[in-house]
């Protein structure tokens, strides 16, 4: 799917402001970016439930309202199905809508509901209506899956299983294009993630490289009343940050080095911890830190 230049607005409201951006087939994407960044319009756009007013979009090598609708799954964000439906209905539903769709019972065990409960839709837990949602936007089997914000609302151990549900579905070749506000999601799902700020993408990459470009130094954390000067003959540069000191770039086979020299210097701590940057770390740079959304729209490559 391609995005070339697109431009959207809401009345005044600039949501998109000249975003391109390339999926290849086969490649899990993920778009993350602050509330109102134009993530849900982004995807809107790619997938033809709104026209653009500038730029050029591309699915499946057609515009979007073209594509092959047996070949895309979508589940909005806001997906609203009527509330007095069971799963196996609901899940039933959709999946009628194509001639060659996948079993319901067996879409919605993928997802960890059991089929039997009879629990209408408008009764289910938010966890439970999202994992049905999943389930009813996976009835065709498609090529091309746009997921916006799918976890949302579900426990740690739901979110995990259909994490488990989105790589097998992307081992198996299908494109996913996932929005989320979970950045272990993004890290954990994504060959590529693409942060969106303002309406604009202001970094793209694969969530290795934007941490290496982005995430800042890796760290130990040394907590302790101590001046930095005490141990700032270690080789580290060394900061304060509320009530510990931060030894920064200690890879993490230096550790117990450095424990040993604040020991030897007879420097007094209560906790080491070591911690080492991650996407959040990005995004907090890029998206909402100081000078957030400041940075130039960047590619991020190894
Ligand atoms: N139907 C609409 N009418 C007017 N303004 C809208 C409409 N939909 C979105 N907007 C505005 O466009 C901008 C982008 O919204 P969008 O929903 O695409 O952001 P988002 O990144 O998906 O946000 P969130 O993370 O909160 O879901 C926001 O300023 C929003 O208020």
């Amino acid at each position: 799917m391609v995005a070339d230049d697109v431009s959207e607005s809401y009345g005044d409201t600039v949501a998109l402001d000249g975003v391109s951006l390339a999926v290849e087939a086969g490649e899990v994407f993920a778009l993350i970016g602050p509330n109102g960044a134009g993530k849900t319009t982004l995807t809107r756009c790619l997938t033809g439930t709104r026209t653009p007013d500038g730029g050029r979009v591309e699915l499946l090598g057609s515009p979007p309202i073209e594509a092959a609708r047996e070949r895309l799954g979508l589940l909005p964000q806001d997906f609203d199905p009527p509330d007095r439906l069971s799963a196996r209905e609901l899940v039933a539903y959709y999946a009628g809508l194509y001639d060659d769709a996948r079993a319901p019972d067996s879409l919605l065990r993928t997802v960890g509901m059991d089929p039997d409960t009879d629990t209408w839709y408008g009764d289910m837990s938010g966890g439970e209506q999202r994992r049905t949602c999943v389930a009813a936007s996976l009835a065709n089997d498609p090529d091309v899956l746009f997921v916006d914000e799918p976890t949302t609302g579900i426990d740690p151990a739901g979110r995990r299983a259909l994490w488990d549900v989105f790589e097998d579905l992307a081992d198996a070749g299908t494109t996913v294009f996932l929005t989320t506000h979970y950045m272990a999601e993004a890290e954990r799902l994504a060959d590529r993630v693409g942060l969106l700020a303002d309406g604009s993408l202001v970094a793209t990459g694969t969530p290795d490289d934007l941490i290496a470009a982005y995430g800042g130094e890796q760290y130990l954390a040394v907590e302790t009343d101590a001046d930095p000067g005490a141990v700032d003959d270690l080789g580290y540069e060394v900061t304060r940050a509320g009530d510990e000191l931060r030894v920064l770039g200690v890879p993490p086979e230096a550790i117990g080095d450095v424990a040993a020299a604040l020991d030897a210097r007879g420097v007094p701590f209560d906790a080491l911890s070591w911690t080492e940057p991650d996407l959040e770390d990005v995004y907090l740079r890029l998206a909402d830190g100081p000078g957030a959304a400041g940075a130039d729209e960047t590619e991020v490559t190894a």
